[in-house]
């Protein structure tokens, strides 16, 4: 793997992104960030790390051995949840909590969020409501966290009626990433990481033109890794964008690109489909709409059918999930879960629509605009 890269975010208080092979196997090297980033030389302050059932075995022992390793007691302990988008709820965001208060956490105190996406807004949401708020470092250890969910503080749980409907804006004090520890990340989730990645393709020319180079080769539908200075540019988008509109009252909104259908498909399959699969879902019914809509060229929808394949992602909802009795995936139930959505605005939903390869813009559509088009591209 190449050299390591420092990424700067201007959001909150400001803050890096260190993109680094082998950083959490690096253990004195580790002992000295995290003692940097969370103030460990203060002997009255600790660190709590917060991971998954899948995640904990393979990586907290590593990050506990180096707080240690910075002072014995800088560790307050580990917390881990089930893994999966079922752990990403109210409830288990009480016990995170209870667990916290448990350990005597005070206001000086930190959270290290180790694990993918549902371990990272949990465990940031968690932190920014304990004792109204206390500091977070994020530990990426999944492709869609590293290039995406890790930076730009928006942290949640999900409510019944959808995704991510309890959450606040908080940003990190800081984002570790070892890209090394992708070498145990099931192929499945490495695909959900491409959705994120293809996501940024379909914002940023450059990012397009280097995931056709990386994914061109893959003909079996299994997805590589992506190179780290991939990883890099994806972060590189996301960091651009959230360093101007913190917030999401205007840039930021590109960043949902997909994510109004495929939070919809997502929530409507129960969480039977990942995220990076319904994001993937979801830009390809905007896609196929504004083709059928003579509004977009058939070669963007060739091309986007192409990337997904190769990144072993669906297209469209699996026929398995569409025979489920138990699923609703009407037009009806999906508009629904879209009402929800954080972009909805009165009589339509503020939606990020590609407009050319690598390029994307937010249009205000109306519900039964909408509508339409879940009609055309599902
Ligand atoms: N806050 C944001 O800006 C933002 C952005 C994108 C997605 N998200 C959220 O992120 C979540 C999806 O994240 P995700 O795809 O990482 O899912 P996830 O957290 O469920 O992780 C996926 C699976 O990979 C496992 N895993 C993670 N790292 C591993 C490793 N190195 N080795 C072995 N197994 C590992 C996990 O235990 C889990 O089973 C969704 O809830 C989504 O809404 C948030
Ligand atoms: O950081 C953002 O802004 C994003 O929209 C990134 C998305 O990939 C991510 O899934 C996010 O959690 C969606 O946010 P939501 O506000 O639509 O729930
Ligand atoms: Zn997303």
């Amino acid at each position: 793997m190449q050299n390591g890269q420092i990424l700067e975010v201007t959001a909150g208080e400001g803050y890096l992104v260190e993109l680094s092979p082998g950083l959490i196997s690096d253990a004195p090297g580790l002992a000295g960030r995290l003692s940097a980033l969370l103030g460990l030389t203060d002997p009255s302050v600790r660190a709590v790390i917060v991971t998954d059932s899948n995640v904990g075995p393979l990586y907290a022992g590593k990050v506990e051995a180096a707080l240690e390793a910075t002072r014995p007691g800088a560790s307050a302990g580990v917390i881990t949840i089930p893994a999966g988008e079922e752990s990403k709820t109210p409830l288990e965001l009480v016990r995170v909590l209870e667990a916290m208060a448990s350990l005597r956490l005070t206001r000086k105190d930190a959270v290290i969020a180790l694990g993918g996406g549902v371990v990272g807004d949990l465990a940031g949401l968690a932190a920014a409501l304990y004792m109204r708020g206390i500091r977070c470092l994020q530990m990426p250890t999944s492709l869609l966290a590293m290039v995406d969910s890790s930076v730009g503080g928006k942290t949640a749980v999900d409510l019944e009626a959808g995704k991510n409907l309890m959450g606040v804006f908080s940003q990190p004090v800081g984002v570790l990433i070892d890209p090394e520890v992708l070498r145990t990340l099931p192929a499945r989730e490495i695909s959900c990481g491409w959705g994120e990645i293809i996501k940024y393709a379909g914002l940023d020319g450059d990012v397009l033109a280097a995931v056709r180079t990386e994914l061109g080769p893959c003909r079996s539908g299994i997805a590589p890794l992506p190179s780290v200075g991939l990883i890099a540019r994806s972060i590189d988008v996301k960091r651009r964008i959230v360093s101007e509109d913190e917030k999401e009252s205007g840039a930021r909104r590109l960043l949902n690109l997909g994510h109004t259908a495929g939070h919809a498909v997502e929530t409507a399959s129960r969480y039977a489909l990942s995220h990076g699969a319904s994001v993937a879902i979801g830009m390809h019914i905007l896609t196929k709409a504004l083709v059928k809509e003579g509004k977009l060229p058939r070669a963007m929808l060739e091309d986007l059918e192409e990337l997904l394949r190769q990144a072993g992602l669906p297209s469209s909802i699996p026929p398995e999930l569409l025979a489920r009795a138990d699923l609703d995936f009407s037009i009806d139930a999906l508009l629904a879960v879209a009402s929800h959505d954080k972009k909805s605005a009165g009589s339509g939903v503020n939606l990020v629509l590609p407009i050319a390869p690598g390029r994307a813009e937010v249009r205000k559509v109306s519900w039964e605009d909408f509508r339409a088009m879940l009609e055309t591209g599902l």
